[in-house]
């Protein structure tokens, strides 16, 4: 039987699309591997998938300071090395790599056994993994047309990002019972990014009591951020991190106020849903996200609210805006060339597949 093996990690965007090929490589009749770090967030949402983990050793995720993330070069090769050995063991046909730091020593092990491997690359411009991984690799998808500038003309293919089909299928009535939020009124989703977003989180909780008059508040605020004084106000319920359920809270919702995570706002765009985007800024990382969400405001998918403009005021006023936006951002959204590019990046898996 031929095999695969996945591979990416660190923040839930560099693993949740990879999900989205699960059924498309079964049907394939692929086996279906994946190796990650031994406590990044890869392991609990792969085990969630019931698929064979091989846990390897990775250099510390030192987030927005570069060759920084890679500093601790001992665990970095010690990881080669394991995955060197997982692969030898696992011999698959093919190497798929979603980025993030525990991708750089899988890439290289597939490399050293000359296992072919192919990368996707989401955001605008490539991330330093991707950047690392780049020669090694046959092909490097990307989700922005825009990224193939930065990749050699032979390796880059624009594919579109791979949205789970599980998003497709959620349903407001069993979010609805789900959160206990029965009453008609216009929902406002908070997505903060796979790790949330305290930043946001602040401004739009000091904002809840105005907002609430007029929309239902899901707030999904990352590990770590609930609020035990806001537990029980009408309206309003948070959640560290929502997994099975995404689907359902995504149907309800009519608005989402996110951070712009390329994931993230390729589903959005995918699922039609009008989103207030206030990127990470470039103090705070390296700038992808304001590149990603200027982008969807050029096209109309999006409103963008720059972190340095964020208050109290702006925030309402431009949720307010989009929401008589609204029907103009999903016409746009509906005129979009294509939205899922799952099955893109599975013929290029396919391809260059030994
Ligand atoms: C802080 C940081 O480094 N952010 C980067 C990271 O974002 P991050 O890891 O946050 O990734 P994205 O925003 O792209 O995606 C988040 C993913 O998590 C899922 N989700 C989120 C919340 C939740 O409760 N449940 C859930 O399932 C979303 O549906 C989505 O699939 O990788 C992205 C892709 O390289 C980059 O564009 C971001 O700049």
């Amino acid at each position: 039987m031929k095999k695969i093996v996945l591979t990416g990690g660190g923040t839930a965007g560099h693993v949740t699309p990879n999900f989205a090929l699960l059924e498309g490589l079964a049907e394939a009749g692929y086996e279906i591997h994946y190796i990650g770090s031994r406590n990044g967030i890869e392991k609990e949402l792969v085990r969630q998938q019931h698929l064979p983990y091989h846990p390897i050793s990775s250099g510390k995720l030192r987030r927005y300071k570069d060759l920084k993330n890679l500093t601790d070069p001992f665990k970095v090769l010690l990881g080669c090395v394991q995955a060197w050995k997982v692969l030898g063991r696992i011999r698959p046909a093919v190497v798929f790599s979603k980025g993030g730091f525990v991708a750089v020593p899988v890439v290289l092990g597939a490399w050293l056994r000359r296992i072919p491997v192919v990368v996707h690359e989401s955001d605008m411009t490539p991330g330093l993994a991707n950047r690392l991984s780049q020669p090694f690799a046959k092909a490097v998808c990307t989700t922005f047309p825009q990224t193939l500038e930065h990749l050699p003309k032979t390796k880059g293919v624009h594919t579109g990002s791979p949205i789970r089909k599980s998003l497709y299928q959620g349903d407001a009535g069993r979010g609805r019972e789900f959160t206990g939020l029965t009453a008609r009124r216009p929902v406002l989703l908070m997505m903060g990014g796979s790790i949330g977003s305290v930043k946001v989180n602040q401004v739009l909780r000091a904002l809840l009591p105005t907002l609430l008059e007029e929309f239902h508040v899901l707030h999904l605020c990352g590990k770590g951020n609930l609020d035990d004084k806001l537990e029980g106000t009408p309206g309003y319920r948070q959640y560290e991190f929502i997994g099975k359920e995404l689907p359902d809270l995504l149907a309800m919702a009519d608005l989402v106020l996110s951070r712009a995570g390329s994931n993230a706002i390729s589903e959005f765009l995918a699922l039609k849903k009008p989103a207030l985007l206030v990127p990470l800024s470039a103090g705070a990382s390296r700038g992808d996200q304001i590149l990603n969400a200027r982008a969807f405001q050029r096209d109309g998918y999006a409103h963008l609210l720059q972190e340095e403009e964020l208050t109290q005021e702006t925030l309402l006023e431009a949720i307010r805006q989009l929401w008589t936006d609204r029907d103009a951002c999903i016409r746009a959204m509906e005129g979009a060339p294509h939205t899922d590019g799952t099955e893109k990046v599975l013929e290029t898996i396919k391809e260059y597949s030994r």
